[in-house]
């Protein structure tokens, strides 16, 4: 491993432990006040845990672990540069003496230091911003002169701290996919509430919810076969926990039927359910491998369908659906899916969750 991580700060509910391999891209996905911001503000040294040791290739950022050897290197000499969610650019400076700042501050000359941002910029695809001051560039051009800042420093890990969420919908995917190419075979850390910016940017996810790690492990194993709530929750999936049987999985509340020859009896699994695979209906559906009864806790429109929540599971059914069904809290209804729609898998993941 590379990067090394372990802290925890009372405070702040915060204890985690985290590795990032050379070249690897991480997310660190989680809700508002995980400790998201707070795991990368002690990497980057501007906040001190009460405990714990962070190494870079073996050279301590940090030992707070008592004892003889302890260490805090200070923030300019860990090799990290911190792309924050405020990440404000110098207003009196233009574009290209805001990247170049980082090495004219590391001594580098007037001249190399800007032939350096100019190849940054270039990099973030915003030469012709170069001459531009920061109050007349939008919001997505802001944020590529802020990466390309980020970049010239040359750091040996990125930390971006929502490079996203602060941009509007129209510009997400094209600086999305610019990152996408940055972050290619650079050792990062991204920060994200948004799923498809940790499918999109990393190689591996690291689920965090009130201050601590849930889950961790390959993105897309980890979004497409959830074994947390939590991490379900995020990835918009039904998580159901139970136990292998011949013909699928007992969950605390009925048996499901799922194919999955592969894993013993009595083993046990996690099944993921796409809300949209989900039939609603007022009558069973003996039609369906699974005919489920459940009670709808509340409804909530999602982009062009409404969800409907329900005591074990959630569907989503078109508008017309739901006011066809004139659905409301309270309301006893049959959830209805076949086998083939459930992904039944183990629920241990025990070499990934470092
Ligand atoms: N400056 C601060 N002083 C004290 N507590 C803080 C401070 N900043 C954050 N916290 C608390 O620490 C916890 C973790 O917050 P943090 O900002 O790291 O979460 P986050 O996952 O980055 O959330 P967000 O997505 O909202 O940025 C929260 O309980 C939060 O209230």
């Amino acid at each position: 491993m590379t990067l090394a991580f372990s802290a925890s700060l009372a405070a702040r509910g915060f204890d985690v432990t985290l590795d990032v391999a050379r070249g690897e891209t991480v997310a660190i996905l989680g809700p508002n006040g995980a400790g998201k911001s707070t795991a990368l503000e002690i990497i980057a040294g501007l906040l001190r845990p009460d405990s714990g040791h962070a190494e870079w290739d073996g050279t301590a950022l940090f030992r707070l672990d008592g004892g003889p050897r302890g260490a805090w290197l200070p923030p300019h000499r860990r090799g990290v540069s911190l792309l924050a969610q405020d990440a404000l650019l110098f207003p009196h400076l233009s574009a290209l003496d805001n990247v170049a700042f980082g090495p004219r501050s590391a001594g580098v000359g007037t001249d190399a230091a800007r032939a350096t941002a100019r190849t940054w910029l270039a990099e973030v695809e915003a030469s012709d911003l170069a001459a531009v001051r920061p109050g007349r560039l939008s919001g997505g051009q802001a944020q590529r002169v802020a990466i390309a800042r980020a970049l010239a420093a040359d750091p040996n890990l990125l930390l971006l701290d929502e490079p996203l969420a602060a941009l509007d919908a129209a510009v997400a995917p094209t600086i999305r996919r610019m990152l996408r190419r940055v972050l290619e075979g650079r050792t990062a850390i991204v920060v994200t509430h948004e799923v498809l910016d940790a499918l999109t940017l990393a190689d591996r996810v690291v689920v965090m919810n009130r201050g601590v790690v849930v889950e961790t492990g390959q993105t897309r194993e980890v979004l497409e076969r959830p074994r947390h709530p939590f991490t379900a929750e995020l990835a918009g999936l039904n998580l159901v926990l139970g136990t292998r049987t011949a013909g699928g999985m007992a969950a605390d509340w009925g048996e499901l039927v799922a194919p999955a020859a592969s894993i013993v009896r009595g083993a046990a699994v996690a099944a993921a359910i796409r809300p949209s695979a989900i039939e609603v209906s007022l009558e069973p559906l003996p039609g369906r491998d699974n005919s489920v009864p459940v009670t709808v806790i509340d409804l909530e429109p999602r982009g062009d369908s409404i969800r409907v929540r329900a005591d074990s599971l959630s569907a989503d059914v078109s508008p017309g659906r739901a006011a066809a069904l004139d659905l409301a809290p309270g309301d006893r209804v049959f959830f209805g899916f076949d086998g083939e729609d459930v992904s039944l898998y183990g629920s241990e993941r025990p070499s990934t969750l470092r």
